[in-house]
């Protein structure tokens, strides 16, 4: 049975460990602090700060993983060229974990070597010259850090007024030890999907049905799949997003996100793992939900077909403060709903808009999805996080 280190283990490490568990493979679960919620469903953990190369390199010679898998995007990724060359198998690959731990590199991939279109996008190094870029994009305009995630350091910039703001916040939310940021022309777009892709050893690449989501400060909210759309928007969607995990090479499952708009489909970014918005699989909206899926490419088991089995929706549970014990209000509500269930992360710390659990709603194939989102939505808002 394989051995699989895991590099963070957060709600998406722990569904991927659950399903690595169910066939028997050994997980060890990395992140900054102990417990995390795959940590606690994992055969042994570590807890590093995955930023330092040298506490990486420890963790690899001390367990010698069959499979290094990242699961969060702030580790010094530099080192996993070497794993490599050791003989050791990274997932997806090495160039795909550092390619997409920086939004530079990513980015500069996708809209300069491959051709794919994307918002028009800056670099600045500073305030001074995130206002020369400004003026040259127009606003509005997102300002990013090139190192993070779930919308950290992300915001808007709507006036003149709003640089300095938008600079100072993107250096308190910058996850890495880069201080750039990547400034991009907002897209004006009419909705937004991931396109969960798969690639596998045999060489066939898998689509799984487009995932619908509404995001709020940078961070999803609600997902839902199959996200209604044409044929020909998606097959181009999917064109695109073979494109991008071809030259980034290598195993598992790709979390690519689109937005779709009057003037064509935009790639926006991609994850080399499950993506948060495809926790909706959790609803049982496929054959395999997205962490099985990323398992069977990841250790080379065939995946013949991916099949929708029916519609549903994820909301997320947000933490409402800082405090430790976080329990939960109002899921008596959710449990005694039709076609619903949840998850709870485990978290042991809240904060304010951390997401703590998820509600799952479904519906029969031929229900309205409109239908299973309100749901879903309604029952989020039954659950608060309080104080024990
Ligand atoms: N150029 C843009 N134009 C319009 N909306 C945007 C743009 N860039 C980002 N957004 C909005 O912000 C959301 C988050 O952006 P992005 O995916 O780049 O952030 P992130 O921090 O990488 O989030 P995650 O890690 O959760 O995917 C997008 O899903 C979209 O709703
Ligand atoms: N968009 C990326 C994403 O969803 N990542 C997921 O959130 C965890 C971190 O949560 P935390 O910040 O609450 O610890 C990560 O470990 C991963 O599971
Ligand atoms: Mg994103």
């Amino acid at each position: 049975m394989a051995k699989i280190l895991l590099f963070g283990s957060g709600e998406l490490g722990k569904e991927f460990t659950i399903a690595a568990k169910r066939i028997g493979q050994t997980v060890i679960a990395v992140d900054s602090y102990p417990n995390a919620p795959a940590a606690q469903m994992a055969d042994y953990s570590e807890v590093i700060n995955m930023l330092d190369g040298n506490a990486l390199d420890a963790l690899v010679e001390k367990h010698k993983p069959d499979y290094i898998i990242p699961e969060i995007e702030a580790i010094r990724t530099e080192r996993f060229y070497e794993y490599e060359k050791q003989g050791y198998t990274v997932i997806p690959s090495a160039k795909a974990a550092n390619f997409t731990m920086n939004r530079k590199a990513i980015r500069d991939l996708a809209a300069k070597e491959l051709g794919l279109k994307t918002a028009d996008y800056r670099y600045a190094t500073s305030a001074e010259i995130l206002k020369k870029a400004v003026s040259e994009i127009g606003m509005p305009c997102i300002v990013k850090p090139l190192m993070s995630s779930s919308g950290k350091g992300q915001s808007t910039i709507k006036t003149e007024a709003d640089i300095e703001k938008a600079w100072q916040y993107s250096q308190e939310g910058s996850r890495g030890d880069v201080a750039e940021v990547i400034v991009e022309a907002f897209v004006d777009f009419n909705y937004e999907i991931t396109l969960l892709t798969v690639t596998q050893r045999s060489g066939k690449t898998l689509f799984c049905p487009p995932i619908g989501h509404r995001q709020e400060r940078g961070d999803y909210i609600e997902s839902w799949q199959p996200a209604p759309m044409k044929n020909d928007v998606l097959k181009e969607a999917q064109q695109m997003a073979e494109k991008v995990t071809t030259a980034l090479t290598g195993y598992g499952i790709w979390g690519v996100e689109f937005f779709v708009a009057d003037d064509g489909v935009y790639f926006s970014e991609l994850s080399p793992r499950p993506h948060d918005t495809g926790m909706v699989t959790l609803a049982k909206t496929q054959n395999f939900n997205e962490f099985e899926l990323h398992l069977r490419a990841v250790i080379g088991l065939p995946i013949p077909e991916i099949t929708l089995e029916r519609i549903g929706c994820s909301a997320v549970i947000l933490g409402s403060g800082n405090f430790e014990n976080p329990v939960f209000d109002g899921l008596e509500i959710v449990a005694a709903a039709p076609k619903t269930d949840f998850r709870i992360f485990g978290k042991t710390t809240s904060r304010l808009y951390r997401r703590m659990g998820v509600i799952l709603t479904h519906d029969k194939l031929d229900g309205a999805i409109e239908d299973v989102i309100f749901r879903a939505k309604q029952l989020a808002s039954k659950v608060k996080v309080i104080q024990k």
